[in-house]
């Protein structure tokens, strides 16, 4: 042997080992460590190899046999007939090789082909005699496989008893073939549970409805949703001959059996055709798909064309581009979203998947990442189906480096450094930093709105700008804002920096409602900060309080009093109100409400008023022991009619309610002055 041989032949003798090895993993285990495409590769390269060496080709190699031997644990089933493989296509150049070459050995101009669905599942066989299901076995290795009986038995779109449509004959036996598989849905559904349970998760539809077909119990199989379509049967007693395979799709459909949607092809233009609709129809199906088999649909052709040691020379399967992919996760970092929440996301060593390279892959949240078990230097699956953001499927535990360290969640903020709190729902954790850089701008956006502090002008595009440029780090440095910085800003003209700094300065007159509700604690509503206000009127008392003091507030629930102590027992934002009090801010504590001007009355409120907001008035209200509502009706007892009051005006005309113009109304509040 030359160098280059003796080369190869030891790539050959390699390939060879991984093949057998990744065969046991998914056939016997049904527990995959590389993803089909990588498999796909390997077989690809030892077939070339074998096809530069012939003489080196031996029987046993993976090119030349089917699947994998029967495991142990069933009785075995000698097949009537072989239950092949498929050899593959990848690409259109290798399908017009595959149609030219049944043209060229049958000399016909052009084939007629039929497509069908390459369900994602595990072949099956099935007999049925006088019409009765008696036994069904997987392919094993083609010659022999696994007796389920009972396992099938158990799947419900599986006819126990033909039944055959008018004036069709039930055959004396039968042998039909299948495919087996799980759905899309049905998947997710078991995958869910398993990570609850804690179990292994399977890595794809397939190998969750092969590990589910080939378990010991029934009941188990029973668990499972099951789904089965046949595409094939073998000649027996009573049958009819079939002159296409289309016929014979017919016949059993016939019979009762489920055989799935398929389409005739006039000729290799019509196959393309079906593959390009097949590749975009894919997502929308129910049940995974991972490429169209392509039939000679006359059965003539095939008898002549025949078949080679693993495949029928009248079939292919034209594979799809492949969505799954295996890769190592190199680190694991946790993010900090807009909202506070701590997001673990895997960074991958890069890898093409579903057209795209993908480097990163979400872990979405902690209970996620623990139920997983995703760790640093974990070989894990990566999917990404059609537009949807690539997800870590599972990790393969058998390529788990020795000494990996399950990944620890951080306690506390990795951008602020404030400690990280679990959300009420469970399953989010939060920052809960104040001023956390990561948050600043929605904090300050939030902090500014209308019903917080109320700074006109200040929305979300000036606050990114704000933070952007460094010009606010923390809400106080609002309160130090010069014109003379607000100019420097992109589009920001002499009239909106004094209006903008007027409105700031206007915003330290507030309630400690507004301003409680204002500095974005967590679950802390208008309303809870309207009760907290009641309690502890001064914030410094918040400080201090215990976490007893704080659930005792009306409507606070434990998990908030929870949420409300953390926040100002964490020094940052402790330091964030002192800045704020300091820079001019004061909060009035809410005065008792009884006999108020407005005590026991509902008013409701119209048009625009120049001295105040309808929010301001709102709260003035309140404030005397009214009651503001929406509408006019009866049980209105005043309604303030600023300018262009309009049908609410005509309706409390029309029911003789009493109406108070700007003046009147502010008026009626001075007489009853209560901060
Ligand atoms: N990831 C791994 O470690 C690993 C290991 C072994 C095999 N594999 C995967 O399995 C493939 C080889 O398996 P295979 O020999 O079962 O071949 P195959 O899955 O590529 O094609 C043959 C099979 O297709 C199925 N099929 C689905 N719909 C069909 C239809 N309408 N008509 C006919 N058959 C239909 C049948 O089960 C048939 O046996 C590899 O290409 C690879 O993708 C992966
Ligand atoms: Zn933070």
């Amino acid at each position: 042997m030359n160098s280059s041989k003796t080369a190869d032949a030891a790539r050959i003798e390699q390939l060879r080992r991984e093949l057998a090895h990744h065969n046991h993993r998914y056939y016997v285990l049904d527990s995959p460590e590389i993803s089909d495409a990588e498999y796909d590769r390997l077989i690809r390269e030892l077939q070339e190899l074998e096809a530069r060496h012939p003489d080196l080709i031996t029987v046993d190699s993976p090119t030349q046999r089917v699947g994998g031997a029967p495991a142990e644990k069933f009785e075995k089933v000698v097949h009537r007939a072989p239950m092949l493989s498929l050899a593959n296509v990848f690409g259109d150049e290798e399908l017009s090789d595959f149609d030219e070459r049944i043209r060229r050995q049958t000399g016909l101009a052009q084939v007629a082909y039929v497509c069908e669905p390459k369900l994602d599942g595990l072949a099956i066989t099935l007999l049925y005699e006088q019409g009765r299901f008696v036994r069904g076995a997987t392919r094993g290795d083609g010659t022999e496989g696994e007796d389920v009986s009972a396992n099938l038995r158990t799947i419900r779109s599986l006819p126990m008893e033909l039944l055959p449509q008018d004036g069709v004959k039930v055959p004396g036996s039968l042998e039909v073939r299948g495919e087996v598989f799980i759905s899309k849905k049905d998947f997710k559904k078991l995958n869910d549970a398993r990570e609850q349970e804690g179990e292994p998760l399977f890595a794809n539809p397939r190998n969750a409805a092969a590990g589910s077909l080939r378990q010991l119990d029934p009941r188990i199989t029973a668990s499972r949703p099951l789904s089965v379509y046949l595409y094939e049967c073998v000649p027996g007693e009573g049958m009819p001959a079939f002159r296409s395979h289309a016929e014979k799709l017919e016949y059993l459909k016939s019979l009762g059996l489920p055989v799935n949607r398929y389409v005739r092809a006039p000729g290799v233009d019509g196959v393309r055709e079906q593959y390009r609709a097949s590749v975009d129809g894919r997502h929308a199906l129910p049940f995974e798909v991972d490429g169209m088999v392509v039939k000679v649909d006359e059965e003539a052709l095939r008898q002549r064309l025949g078949q080679i040691s693993k495949s029928p020379r009248w079939a292919v399967a034209y594979k799809f581009p492949p969505e799954e992919e295996a890769t190592l996760v190199e680190d694991i970092q946790v993010y900090v979203g807009r909202t506070g929440a701590l997001t673990p996301v895997a960074h991958l060593k890069p890898v093409k998947v579903g057209g795209v390279t993908v480097s990163r892959a979400t872990l979405h949240n902690e209970d996620e990442l623990r139920r997983k078990d995703v760790r640093k230097g974990d070989t894990v699956f990566i999917r990404r189906a059609g537009d949807v953001i690539p997800e870590i499927v599972k990790v393969v535990e058998s390529k788990r480096p020795e000494g990996a360290q399950p990944f620890v969640f951080p306690t506390e903020c990795p951008v602020c450094h404030a400690a990280a709190m679990r959300d009420d729902e469970g399953t989010i954790i939060r920052c809960t930093g104040a001023t956390c850089p990561a948050q600043l701008v929605e904090k300050v956006r939030h902090f500014a709105s209308r019903t917080a502090m109320d700074v006109d002008g200040l929305g979300e595009k000036l606050a990114a700008q704000l933070v952007e440029t460094g010009l606010v780090k923390s809400f106080a440095d609002l309160y130090h804002l010069t014109k003379g910085r607000l100019l420097e800003l992109e589009r920001m003209g002499e009239k909106s920096a004094d209006n903008l700094l007027s409105n700031i300065e206007r915003s330290k007159q507030t309630t400690q409602a507004r301003f409680l509700y204002a500095l974005g604690i967590r679950h802390v509503g208008e309303a809870t900060a309207k009760t907290l206000a009641e309690t502890f009127p001064d914030v410094r008392q918040l400080f201090e309080a215990s976490l007893e003091d704080i659930t005792r507030v009306k409507d606070v629930g434990p998990t908030m009093a929870q949420v409300i102590y953390s926040f100002f027992r964490e020094p940052q934002n402790r330091e964030a109100i002192e800045a704020l009090l300091a820079a001019g801010i004061t909060p009035a504590a809410p005065r008792a409400v009884q006999g108020g001007v407005f005590a026991g009355k509902t008013v409701v409120l119209t048009g625009g008023m120049s001295g105040m907001s309808r929010d301001q008035a709102k709260e003035e209200i309140e404030r005397r022991g009214g009651k503001v509502s929406g509408s006019v009706s009866r049980k209105t007892d005043m309604l303030v009619a600023g300018e262009d009051a309009g049908s609410k005006l005509k309706k409390a005309q029309e029911l003789g309610v009493r109406i108070l113009d700007e003046q009147a109304f502010l008026e009626l509040l001075q007489s009853d002055a209560r901060g």
